[in-house]
Protein backbone atom coordinates (compact mmCIF):
# COMPACT_ATOMS: atom_id res chain seq x y z
CA UNK A 1 0.00 0.00 0.00
CA UNK A 2 1.69 3.23 -0.99
CA UNK A 3 0.45 5.76 1.89
CA UNK A 4 2.95 8.59 0.75
CA UNK A 5 2.21 11.40 -2.46
CA UNK A 6 4.37 10.51 -5.09
CA UNK A 7 5.69 13.30 -7.01
CA UNK A 8 5.47 12.83 -11.24
CA UNK A 9 8.94 14.00 -11.72
CA UNK A 10 8.11 13.56 -15.66
CA UNK A 11 5.31 16.24 -15.19
CA UNK A 12 7.81 18.57 -13.34
CA UNK A 13 9.69 18.51 -15.82
CA UNK A 14 7.35 19.22 -18.35
CA UNK A 15 6.45 22.35 -16.78
CA UNK A 16 10.42 23.07 -16.64
CA UNK A 17 10.51 22.30 -20.09
CA UNK A 18 7.63 24.96 -20.68
CA UNK A 19 9.34 27.15 -18.82
CA UNK A 20 12.10 26.81 -21.14
CA UNK A 21 11.06 27.13 -24.77
CA UNK A 22 9.35 30.12 -23.63
CA UNK A 23 12.79 31.72 -22.56
CA UNK A 24 14.10 29.97 -25.67
CA UNK A 25 11.76 31.90 -28.04
CA UNK A 26 12.02 35.37 -26.26
CA UNK A 27 15.79 35.19 -26.20
CA UNK A 28 15.54 34.98 -30.23
CA UNK A 29 12.57 37.18 -30.70
CA UNK A 30 14.30 40.12 -28.40
CA UNK A 31 18.44 39.61 -29.98
CA UNK A 32 18.18 37.04 -32.41
CA UNK A 33 20.22 34.21 -30.10
CA UNK A 34 19.50 31.11 -30.85
CA UNK A 35 20.45 28.83 -27.80
CA UNK A 36 22.83 26.55 -28.82
CA UNK A 37 23.76 23.23 -26.81
CA UNK A 38 26.69 20.51 -27.81
CA UNK A 39 26.60 17.04 -26.43
CA UNK A 40 29.97 14.85 -26.44
CA UNK A 41 29.67 11.36 -26.31
CA UNK A 42 32.77 9.29 -26.93
CA UNK A 43 32.62 5.41 -27.08
CA UNK A 44 29.83 2.60 -27.62
CA UNK A 45 28.49 2.32 -24.79
CA UNK A 46 24.50 1.45 -25.01
CA UNK A 47 22.56 3.70 -22.03
CA UNK A 48 25.01 6.27 -22.63
CA UNK A 49 24.16 6.72 -26.03
CA UNK A 50 20.48 6.42 -24.96
CA UNK A 51 20.70 9.16 -22.27
CA UNK A 52 22.50 11.13 -25.05
CA UNK A 53 19.67 10.77 -27.76
CA UNK A 54 16.86 12.03 -25.42
CA UNK A 55 19.37 14.64 -24.29
CA UNK A 56 19.45 15.76 -27.78
CA UNK A 57 15.96 15.38 -28.81
CA UNK A 58 14.61 17.56 -25.92
CA UNK A 59 17.24 20.15 -27.16
CA UNK A 60 15.90 20.44 -30.24
CA UNK A 61 12.30 20.26 -28.65
CA UNK A 62 13.69 23.08 -26.49
CA UNK A 63 14.18 25.06 -29.85
CA UNK A 64 17.87 24.81 -29.44
CA UNK A 65 20.70 24.54 -31.73
CA UNK A 66 21.83 20.77 -30.94
CA UNK A 67 24.75 19.33 -32.25
CA UNK A 68 25.95 15.88 -31.07
CA UNK A 69 29.55 14.72 -31.51
CA UNK A 70 29.89 11.35 -31.29
CA UNK A 71 33.57 9.79 -31.29
CA UNK A 72 34.62 6.71 -31.17
CA UNK A 73 35.83 4.68 -28.56
CA UNK A 74 39.96 4.92 -29.27
CA UNK A 75 40.29 8.91 -29.31
CA UNK A 76 42.75 9.61 -28.15
CA UNK A 77 42.85 12.70 -25.04
CA UNK A 78 44.81 15.27 -27.21
CA UNK A 79 41.71 14.82 -29.88
CA UNK A 80 38.82 14.87 -27.26
CA UNK A 81 40.52 18.22 -26.22
CA UNK A 82 40.95 19.78 -29.32
CA UNK A 83 37.05 19.48 -29.89
CA UNK A 84 36.28 20.78 -26.31
CA UNK A 85 38.48 23.84 -27.50
CA UNK A 86 36.84 24.41 -30.77
CA UNK A 87 33.34 24.28 -28.62
CA UNK A 88 34.80 26.80 -26.43
CA UNK A 89 35.56 28.93 -29.29
CA UNK A 90 32.05 28.74 -30.92
CA UNK A 91 29.75 32.14 -30.13
CA UNK A 92 26.78 29.56 -31.45
CA UNK A 93 27.37 27.06 -29.02
CA UNK A 94 26.14 28.07 -25.18
CA UNK A 95 26.30 24.80 -23.48
CA UNK A 96 28.73 22.35 -23.75
CA UNK A 97 27.82 18.65 -22.00
CA UNK A 98 30.44 15.86 -22.01
CA UNK A 99 29.11 12.68 -21.23
CA UNK A 100 30.58 10.50 -18.52
CA UNK A 101 31.72 8.07 -17.38
CA UNK A 102 34.60 8.40 -20.66
CA UNK A 103 36.41 5.44 -21.57
CA UNK A 104 39.08 3.90 -19.18
CA UNK A 105 41.93 5.58 -21.42
CA UNK A 106 40.33 9.02 -21.01
CA UNK A 107 41.00 11.49 -17.75
CA UNK A 108 37.64 13.33 -17.50
CA UNK A 109 38.99 15.75 -14.95
CA UNK A 110 41.09 17.81 -17.45
CA UNK A 111 38.87 17.78 -19.90
CA UNK A 112 35.69 19.30 -17.54
CA UNK A 113 38.43 21.74 -16.27
CA UNK A 114 38.82 22.78 -19.96
CA UNK A 115 35.34 23.89 -20.55
CA UNK A 116 34.57 27.43 -20.29
CA UNK A 117 32.92 27.86 -17.71
CA UNK A 118 29.87 30.06 -18.82
CA UNK A 119 29.72 26.90 -21.14
CA UNK A 120 29.82 23.98 -18.37
CA UNK A 121 25.90 23.01 -18.25
CA UNK A 122 26.96 20.28 -16.16
CA UNK A 123 28.20 22.41 -13.32
CA UNK A 124 31.20 20.64 -13.05
CA UNK A 125 33.95 23.13 -13.63
CA UNK A 126 35.94 24.33 -10.03
CA UNK A 127 34.78 27.74 -10.75
CA UNK A 128 30.86 26.70 -10.90
CA UNK A 129 31.24 24.13 -8.14
CA UNK A 130 33.10 27.05 -6.14
CA UNK A 131 30.67 29.53 -6.40
CA UNK A 132 27.59 27.02 -5.17
CA UNK A 133 29.89 26.60 -2.46
CA UNK A 134 30.86 30.01 -1.68
CA UNK A 135 27.02 30.62 -1.69
CA UNK A 136 26.82 32.32 -5.47
CA UNK A 137 23.57 30.60 -6.96
CA UNK A 138 23.42 33.70 -9.28
CA UNK A 139 25.97 33.89 -11.44
CA UNK A 140 27.11 29.85 -12.07
CA UNK A 141 25.96 27.15 -13.23
CA UNK A 142 24.36 24.27 -10.96
CA UNK A 143 24.75 20.21 -11.44
CA UNK A 144 21.91 19.17 -13.69
CA UNK A 145 20.58 16.32 -10.59
CA UNK A 146 21.18 18.21 -7.49
CA UNK A 147 19.49 21.33 -9.48
CA UNK A 148 16.67 19.17 -10.23
CA UNK A 149 16.33 17.68 -7.14
CA UNK A 150 16.20 20.21 -4.91
CA UNK A 151 13.62 22.05 -7.77
CA UNK A 152 11.54 18.63 -6.46
CA UNK A 153 12.46 19.53 -2.54
CA UNK A 154 11.23 23.35 -3.19
CA UNK A 155 7.79 22.12 -4.73
CA UNK A 156 7.12 20.15 -1.65
CA UNK A 157 8.72 23.01 1.12
CA UNK A 158 9.02 26.04 -0.51
CA UNK A 159 12.02 28.01 -0.72
CA UNK A 160 12.91 27.99 2.58
CA UNK A 161 13.69 24.82 4.81
CA UNK A 162 14.33 26.93 7.98
CA UNK A 163 14.25 24.25 10.92
CA UNK A 164 14.27 21.06 8.64
CA UNK A 165 17.06 18.29 8.91
CA UNK A 166 18.02 16.72 5.49
CA UNK A 167 20.34 14.11 4.89
CA UNK A 168 21.87 13.19 2.10
CA UNK A 169 23.36 9.98 1.72
CA UNK A 170 26.41 10.10 -0.66
CA UNK A 171 29.44 12.64 -1.35
CA UNK A 172 30.49 12.56 -5.06
CA UNK A 173 31.31 15.97 -6.73
CA UNK A 174 28.76 15.10 -9.13
CA UNK A 175 25.99 14.43 -6.63
CA UNK A 176 26.40 14.56 -2.73
CA UNK A 177 28.02 17.71 -1.84
CA UNK A 178 26.44 20.14 -4.14
CA UNK A 179 23.01 18.54 -3.20
CA UNK A 180 24.34 19.26 0.21
CA UNK A 181 25.48 22.95 -0.49
CA UNK A 182 22.09 23.64 -2.04
CA UNK A 183 19.89 22.36 0.89
CA UNK A 184 22.07 24.40 3.29
CA UNK A 185 21.25 27.71 1.12
CA UNK A 186 17.93 27.09 1.95
CA UNK A 187 18.52 26.91 5.32
CA UNK A 188 18.32 23.56 6.20
CA UNK A 189 20.30 21.72 8.66
CA UNK A 190 22.44 19.23 6.49
CA UNK A 191 23.89 15.93 7.14
CA UNK A 192 26.27 14.19 4.68
CA UNK A 193 26.38 10.41 5.61
CA UNK A 194 27.93 7.89 2.95
CA UNK A 195 29.36 4.51 3.10
CA UNK A 196 32.09 5.30 6.38
CA UNK A 197 29.15 6.67 8.25
CA UNK A 198 28.36 4.18 11.88
CA UNK A 199 24.98 3.55 11.37
CA UNK A 200 23.70 4.86 8.52
CA UNK A 201 19.83 4.08 9.24
CA UNK A 202 19.90 5.90 12.86
CA UNK A 203 21.53 8.78 10.73
CA UNK A 204 18.83 8.84 8.00
CA UNK A 205 15.64 8.45 10.52
CA UNK A 206 16.89 11.98 11.97
CA UNK A 207 15.76 13.34 8.68
CA UNK A 208 12.73 15.52 7.55
CA UNK A 209 14.44 15.50 3.76
CA UNK A 210 16.18 12.00 3.12
CA UNK A 211 17.98 12.58 -0.01
CA UNK A 212 19.42 8.86 -1.33
CA UNK A 213 22.52 8.70 -3.60
CA UNK A 214 23.77 5.20 -2.14
CA UNK A 215 23.93 3.66 -5.69
CA UNK A 216 22.58 0.05 -3.96
CA UNK A 217 19.24 -0.68 -5.64
CA UNK A 218 16.71 -0.58 -3.15
CA UNK A 219 19.18 -0.18 0.24
CA UNK A 220 17.21 2.31 1.97
CA UNK A 221 14.58 0.74 3.97
CA UNK A 222 11.17 1.94 5.25
CA UNK A 223 13.13 1.96 9.06
CA UNK A 224 15.01 3.88 7.70
CA UNK A 225 12.62 6.85 7.16
CA UNK A 226 11.07 9.22 9.81
CA UNK A 227 7.53 8.94 9.77
CA UNK A 228 6.14 11.99 7.59
CA UNK A 229 9.48 12.78 6.12
CA UNK A 230 10.02 13.58 2.03
CA UNK A 231 12.19 11.13 0.36
CA UNK A 232 14.28 12.05 -3.11
CA UNK A 233 16.04 8.65 -4.46
CA UNK A 234 18.47 9.85 -7.24
CA UNK A 235 19.25 6.05 -7.78
CA UNK A 236 19.20 4.89 -11.00
CA UNK A 237 19.96 0.70 -11.01
CA UNK A 238 19.34 -1.84 -13.65
CA UNK A 239 18.55 -5.07 -11.86
CA UNK A 240 17.45 -8.69 -13.35
CA UNK A 241 13.36 -9.07 -13.84
CA UNK A 242 12.43 -12.18 -14.03
CA UNK A 243 9.45 -11.94 -13.34
CA UNK A 244 9.10 -9.92 -16.97
CA UNK A 245 10.45 -12.58 -18.71
CA UNK A 246 14.22 -14.04 -18.94
CA UNK A 247 17.16 -12.01 -19.26
CA UNK A 248 14.73 -9.08 -18.69
CA UNK A 249 15.47 -6.14 -16.66
CA UNK A 250 14.06 -2.82 -14.22
CA UNK A 251 15.22 0.55 -13.01
CA UNK A 252 15.11 0.94 -9.36
CA UNK A 253 16.28 3.64 -7.57
CA UNK A 254 18.20 3.69 -4.14
CA UNK A 255 15.19 3.15 -2.17
CA UNK A 256 12.80 0.21 -1.64
CA UNK A 257 9.99 2.12 -2.83
CA UNK A 258 7.15 0.07 -1.88
CA UNK A 259 7.93 -0.73 1.89
CA UNK A 260 9.09 3.52 2.22
CA UNK A 261 5.70 4.90 0.68
CA UNK A 262 4.18 3.21 3.64
CA UNK A 263 6.55 5.49 5.97
CA UNK A 264 7.10 9.01 3.79
CA UNK A 265 4.67 11.57 3.51
CA UNK A 266 5.98 12.35 0.12
CA UNK A 267 8.59 10.43 -1.98
CA UNK A 268 10.35 10.24 -6.17
CA UNK A 269 9.78 6.99 -7.69
CA UNK A 270 12.40 5.86 -10.36
CA UNK A 271 11.81 5.88 -13.07
CA UNK A 272 9.74 9.28 -13.27
CA UNK A 273 11.32 10.73 -10.63
CA UNK A 274 14.82 12.53 -10.13
CA UNK A 275 16.39 11.00 -13.92
CA UNK A 276 13.74 13.71 -16.15
CA UNK A 277 14.58 16.55 -13.86
CA UNK A 278 18.06 16.22 -14.84
CA UNK A 279 17.43 15.87 -18.40
CA UNK A 280 15.44 19.20 -18.03
CA UNK A 281 17.51 21.44 -15.81
CA UNK A 282 20.42 20.73 -18.47
CA UNK A 283 17.95 22.59 -20.59
CA UNK A 284 17.22 25.09 -18.36
CA UNK A 285 20.60 25.69 -17.77
CA UNK A 286 21.82 25.79 -21.45
CA UNK A 287 19.19 28.93 -21.74
CA UNK A 288 20.17 30.37 -18.36
CA UNK A 289 24.18 30.49 -20.33
CA UNK A 290 22.88 31.67 -23.73
CA UNK A 291 21.11 34.36 -21.73
CA UNK A 292 24.15 35.60 -19.78
CA UNK A 293 26.10 35.28 -23.38
CA UNK A 294 23.50 37.35 -24.45
CA UNK A 295 24.16 39.95 -21.91
CA UNK A 296 20.70 39.07 -20.83
CA UNK A 297 19.54 38.92 -17.72
CA UNK A 298 18.58 34.88 -17.12
CA UNK A 299 15.94 33.06 -15.96
CA UNK A 300 15.52 31.52 -12.70
CA UNK A 301 13.98 27.90 -12.62
N1 LIG B 1 28.18 14.68 -18.23
C1 LIG B 1 27.16 13.98 -17.75
N2 LIG B 1 26.10 14.62 -17.24
C2 LIG B 1 25.04 13.92 -16.77
O1 LIG B 1 24.06 14.53 -16.27
C3 LIG B 1 25.07 12.50 -16.84
C4 LIG B 1 26.20 11.90 -17.40
N3 LIG B 1 27.22 12.66 -17.83
N4 LIG B 1 26.28 10.55 -17.47
C5 LIG B 1 25.20 9.70 -17.06
C6 LIG B 1 24.36 10.34 -15.98
C7 LIG B 1 22.99 9.73 -15.83
N5 LIG B 1 22.04 10.77 -16.19
C8 LIG B 1 20.67 10.56 -16.29
C9 LIG B 1 19.83 11.44 -16.92
C10 LIG B 1 18.48 11.18 -17.07
C11 LIG B 1 17.95 10.00 -16.60
C12 LIG B 1 16.51 9.71 -16.83
O2 LIG B 1 15.78 10.45 -17.45
N6 LIG B 1 16.02 8.55 -16.35
C13 LIG B 1 14.66 8.10 -16.55
C14 LIG B 1 14.62 6.68 -17.07
C15 LIG B 1 15.40 6.45 -18.31
C16 LIG B 1 15.43 4.98 -18.70
O3 LIG B 1 14.35 4.38 -18.80
O4 LIG B 1 16.54 4.45 -18.89
C17 LIG B 1 13.91 8.14 -15.24
O5 LIG B 1 14.55 8.09 -14.19
O6 LIG B 1 12.70 8.20 -15.30
C18 LIG B 1 18.76 9.11 -15.94
C19 LIG B 1 20.11 9.40 -15.79
C20 LIG B 1 22.72 11.88 -16.53
N7 LIG B 1 24.04 11.72 -16.39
Amino acid sequence: MTGATVIDGKQVAASVIEAVKTATSALETETGAKAGLAVVIVGDDPASHSYVTSKSRMAKECGFTSIQHTLPAETTQEELAKLVQSLNEDASIHGILVQLPLPKHLNSEPIIQSIRPEKDVDGLHVVNAGKLATGDLATGLISCTPAGAMLLVRRVHGEDLSGLNAVVIGRSNLFGKPMAQLLLNANATVTVAHSRTKDLPTVARTADILVAAVGQPQMVKADWIKPGATVIDVGINRIAAPERGEGKTRLVGDVAFTEASDVAAVITPVPGGVGPMTIAMLMANTVIAAHRAAGKTAPKF
